[in-house]
């Protein structure tokens, strides 16, 4: 078999050889066009397994070369060499749809990890991992909805990029599934994919958790260890809620990303890093920059590329599918059916929790189901109204419909709730703030929970048909604490 071609685009000819010499040494072989009226000629003579173009040449600019090979190569990915420190170059040709960039001087290790990954992509490619190819079929974001075709076509095209996504989406639309995704499909694929909630570290133990820390650097640290960012090392880093992330974390988190080195607590070298970064949150960070929460150089940095995950109240025709997919795993392939009525209520309901509530609302249904098919009532749905205070009932925000709490004292955090059980299918009168209405309600009903409980979070917990992670996370996203 050939060895694979790589094409050069450089007008600097000391750069050219040295980039030349390296690859005849990974086995590669390679031609070079010293401007994009040459490499226009050999691309279209020629399929390539990767294209490295400078980003300025004698007659034009190398993203739009980019551009180009984006659109009319497909099979080729391209990666830019932009000048030192040009951070907002790398930004537009990533965007532009290069898979990766290299800064000036151009880093010998950088390049062959950047290499290796782009012959990764080439379908038929020996270095490609067996998990990729498989994982092309194999998406675990479920749906027909002309929303998720578009999502996972989307997906399928940020898989073949280094660059940074940011995900946004309501609690529970499958953010971090996606991320998944893009991982698996990615020539990363055979790497870790670590994926860390931002929200859920404690602010003083921030810098040792992403960079690792060296023995001795403060008590208790009897022995190295390596941080998320070496554990993720070739692989993709997800930085869930990332819009938790206090200040001063920001900025160090901004200087690894851009040199793609970090450094241990307690150590004095740098040590290069590999990770690709996907960051998700589920509030706005646009505005989160504009309230002077989150740094806007980090902000452009992680927001390369977006991805939107649709609320599942905006594809109903998802839910028959979800939910066959959902009570399978549950049952293990034994579950009753959803009867038409259940499933017509299913349609009609609001989901705040988006998908994470139908898995909750399922599995309790398949608890209460008694026959071969689970009826409306079983999945104990019905609208709720919120806590207003002070509201009147004009400027009231609407009730949600919210599910029947299995418990009493629970579902007395979003009572008064009118019987008997019906879904209201049309839209009631819209709140200011969706995100900020679902958190109230979300308050709410913990803390209804914990009350319960007596701040028992196991049994809360349980009641609510979450994790303990996943309610730790939710107290700490909401600012609920223990009352002293
Ligand atoms: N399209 C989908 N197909 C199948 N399962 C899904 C889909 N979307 C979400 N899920 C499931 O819903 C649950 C929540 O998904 P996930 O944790 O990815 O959401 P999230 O948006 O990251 O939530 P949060 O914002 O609360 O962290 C998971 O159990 C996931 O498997």
């Amino acid at each position: 078999m050939a060895a694979p071609r790589i094409l050069i685009i450089d007008d600097e000819a000391d750069l050219r050889e040295l980039l030349e010499i390296t690859f005849l040494k990974m086995g590669l072989d390679t031609d070079s066009a010293g401007t994009l009226a040459e490499a226009r000629e050999l691309l279209g003579r020629q399929s390539y397994a990767l294209a490295l173009t400078d980003m300025r040449l004698p007659d034009g600019q190398g993203i739009d070369l980019v551009r180009e090979i984006a659109a009319h190569y497909r099979g080729t990915p391209v990666a830019v060499i932009t000048a030192f420190g040009s951070t907002d170059n790398a930004v537009a040709a990533l965007k532009a749809g290069a898979f990766d960039y290299l800064s000036k001087p151009v880093a010998l290790d950088q390049l062959r990890t950047m290499v290796q990954s782009a012959l990764k992509l080439v379908p038929g490619s020996p270095l490609r991992s067996a998990k990729a190819d498989e994982a092309e079929t194999g998406f675990r974001l479920l749906g027909e909805s002309a929303a998720m075709r578009e999502v996972r076509a989307q997906i399928a095209r940020l898989a073949r990029s280094m660059a940074p996504v940011a995900i946004t989406g309501e609690s529970g639309t499958g953010k971090e599934l996606a991320a998944r995704d893009i991982h698996a499909q990615s020539a990363r694929a055979d790497k870790p994919f670590v994926a860390v909630n931002c929200g859920a570290i404690p602010e003083a133990l921030m810098e040792a958790e992403f960079f690792g820390y060296r023995k001795g650097a403060f008590t208790g640290a009897a022995e190295d260890r390596d941080g998320f960012f070496q554990a993720a090392n070739g692989g993709t880093l997800m930085l869930d809620e990332v819009a938790d992330l206090p200040l001063p974390m920001q900025v160090k988190l901004l200087r690894a990303i851009q040199e793609r080195r970090v450094r241990k607590v307690g150590s004095t070298v740098e040590e290069p890093v590999d990770v690709r970064i996907i960051s998700a949150t589920h509030q706005n960070l646009a505005s989160c920059v504009e309230a002077g929460k989150f740094r806007q150089d980090l902000y452009y940095r992680l927001n390369v590329i977006e991805l939107g995950l649709p609320p599942l109240r905006e594809r109903a025709d998802d839910i028959a599918l979800l939910s066959g997919a959902i009570l399978n795993r549950l049952s293990g392939g034994t579950a009753p059916a959803l009867s038409p009525a259940a499933r017509a209520t299913l349609e009609a309901y609001a989901f705040p929790g988006n998908v994470r509530e139908l898995e909750n609302i399922l599995e309790r249904a398949l608890a209460f189901a008694s026959g071969d098919a689970i009826g409306a009532e079983d999945l104990a749905l019905r609208p709720a109204a919120p806590r207003t205070q002070g509201a009147s009932p004009e400027t009231a925000p609407p009730a949600p419909l919210a599910p029947a709490a299995p418990t009493a004292s629970v579902s007395a955090a979003v009572s008064p709730a009118p019987e008997p059980p019906a879904i209201a299918p049309s839209a009631p009168t819209l709140p200011g703030s969706l995100i900020d209405h679902l958190d109230a309600v979300e308050r709410d009903i913990i803390r209804a929970a914990l009350d319960r409980t007596r701040y028992n979070r196991t049994q809360a917990a349980d009641l609510l048909g979450l994790t303990l992670r996943q309610l730790r996370y939710r107290m700490q996203r909401l600012d609920i604490h223990e009352p002293d």
